[in-house]
């Protein structure tokens, strides 16, 4: 078993070209079904999820083929079922674009429930409210359901709460449905923006996507294209954090300042300088920063998927932090993990409470979800000694070559194999 290793080391130095979005990528692979051509997507990371994905083309007959520089040459014409392996669709989250990427071709979808990070629960009941109301039955099984719809028509849905997930699945089963759909309290997030920008390069009909309300209009053929999917801002925003933890100056290239605008101005709040360029950013930090408080929610909020990394920065801000989770209440598993590590921090009902500045020591601490990965990483650049972190499966569903970019940076984070006293060591930690 391989683990990363992470030693303290001096500021930071250097700058990162940032890879595609994870999330928009993996939307955008699914939405490539809808086409009648063939599609070219550039920008994809090579990335666990992705490479389930290929498996899923390979069985379903969606020709995947990856080519150099992140571009992925996709021809839909030849999928022959829309059934999709449980075990496959379980081994990550996003698995249920393909029902809204398949329905109005094939007119029934067969898919395991979705897997991918397993910090809470995670309903799927607004996708489900959202084929219902285009006219789709769902039946539940065991292990995998089935949506089924003779003819998608178009119609007026009202989401309970705010979902990129479910407003990105309605919008790629209305794009090929007959009629009208209206999005009402949609997500906003440019992943959404994304999506909706590459069918409407294929031809679809779909206005408003970035508002609370979008409007799509049925089309029967989506032709091919070429696209690049938007540059990953949760990646961008955790280097941003990066350079505030150890000191020193880190640039993120090949961004979108846009997308990173509530964590923008939280990092400026805690004391780290920034200097916004048109495509990059850069952050100067002494590693002197101060305590704030910040909410999670939906885009333009403060990301979820920034709260692990934010919470591993606040532990070296002098004062008393809190960070309260809105979109997923009890995603606090890398609390326990800095812990371990030494961190003061509190969980009472949703929110973390950080005293800062407390020292942190190096350990053994596991990564249970790829966000939780990177906040141990950060966490193990400020701790003394040396940190080892298990879990590098899950790190590396987010992040195409994370250890090379930190250690580009001047990070002292590494790859190691595990030897047999380390294995000992480690059942011994485990069974305590
Ligand atoms: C593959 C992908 O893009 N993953 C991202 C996506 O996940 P995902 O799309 O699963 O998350 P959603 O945006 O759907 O979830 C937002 C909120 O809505 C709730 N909800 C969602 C759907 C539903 O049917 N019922 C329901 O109650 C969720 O529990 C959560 O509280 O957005 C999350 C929130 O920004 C991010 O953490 C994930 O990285
Ligand atoms: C929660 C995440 O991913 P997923 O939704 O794919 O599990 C994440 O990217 O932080």
């Amino acid at each position: 078993m391989d683990y990363i290793q992470v030693q303290a080391a001096g500021p930071l130095h250097g700058s990162v070209p940032i890879q595609g979005s994870k999330n928009s990528s993996l939307a955008l692979l699914a939405a490539s079904c809808l086409a009648d051509a063939e599609v070219t997507l550039e920008g994809i990371p090579n990335i666990y999820d992705f490479r389930v994905i290929q498996q899923i083309g390979k069985d379903i007959g969606l020709v995947i083929e990856r080519r150099p520089n992140g571009q992925m040459r996709m021809d839909p014409r030849f999928i022959h079922s829309a059934t999709i392996d449980p075990g496959k669709a379980s081994a990550y989250r996003a698995s249920y674009y393909f029902i809204g990427a398949l329905l109005a071709k094939f007119g029934k979808v067969t898919v395991g429930f979705p897997g991918g990070d397993d910090f809470v629960s995670r309903p799927i009941d607004q996708h489900i409210k959202a084929f219902r109301a285009l006219g789709a039955d769902v039946t539940f099984y065991n292990d995998h359901y089935v949506v089924e719809a003779s003819q998608l028509r178009g119609a007026d849905i009202y989401f309970d709460m705010i979902t990129s997930g479910a407003t990105i699945n309605a919008m790629l089963a209305a794009a090929r449905a007959n009629g009208r759909t209206r999005l009402f309290n949609a997500a906003m997030d440019p992943e959404v923006v994304d999506t909706a920008n590459f069918l409407n390069q294929l031809g679809a009909r779909i206005v408003g996507a970035g508002t609370d309300k979008i409007r799509i209009e049925g089309v029967p053929y989506l032709s091919g294209g070429t696209y690049s999917v938007i540059p990953d801002r949760l990646i961008a925003g955790a280097f941003l954090m990066a350079a505030g933890i150890r000191g020193g100056s880190v640039t993120v290239n090949q961004i979108i300042p846009e997308h990173l605008g509530s964590c923008l101005a939280k990092l400026q709040e805690i004391g780290i300088e920034l200097d916004v360029q048109d495509q990059s950013i850069t952050a100067y930090s002494t590693g002197r920063l101060r305590a704030t408080r910040v909410r999670t929610g939906m885009y333009p909020g403060f990301a979820t998927d920034l709260q692990q990394p934010l919470t591993a920065l606040l532990t070296q801000a002098g004062g008393k932090s809190i960070i309260t989770e809105r979109v997923y209440p009890k995603r606090f598993a890398h609390v326990h993990q800095l812990k371990r590590l030494g961190a003061d921090v509190e969980i009472r009902k949703e929110s973390a409470y950080i005293k800062g500045g407390v020292p942190l020591q190096g350990n053994w601490v596991h990564a249970t979800d790829v966000r939780a990965g990177t906040c141990l990483i950060l966490a193990g650049m400020a701790a003394d000694g040396i940190t080892r972190i298990t879990g590098i499966e899950h790190i590396e569903r987010g992040y195409e070559d994370a250890i090379d970019m930190f250690h580009s940076l001047g990070a002292r984070v590494s790859r190691q194999s595990m030897t047999d006293d380390q294995r000992q060591e480690l059942n011994e930690i485990r069974s305590q």
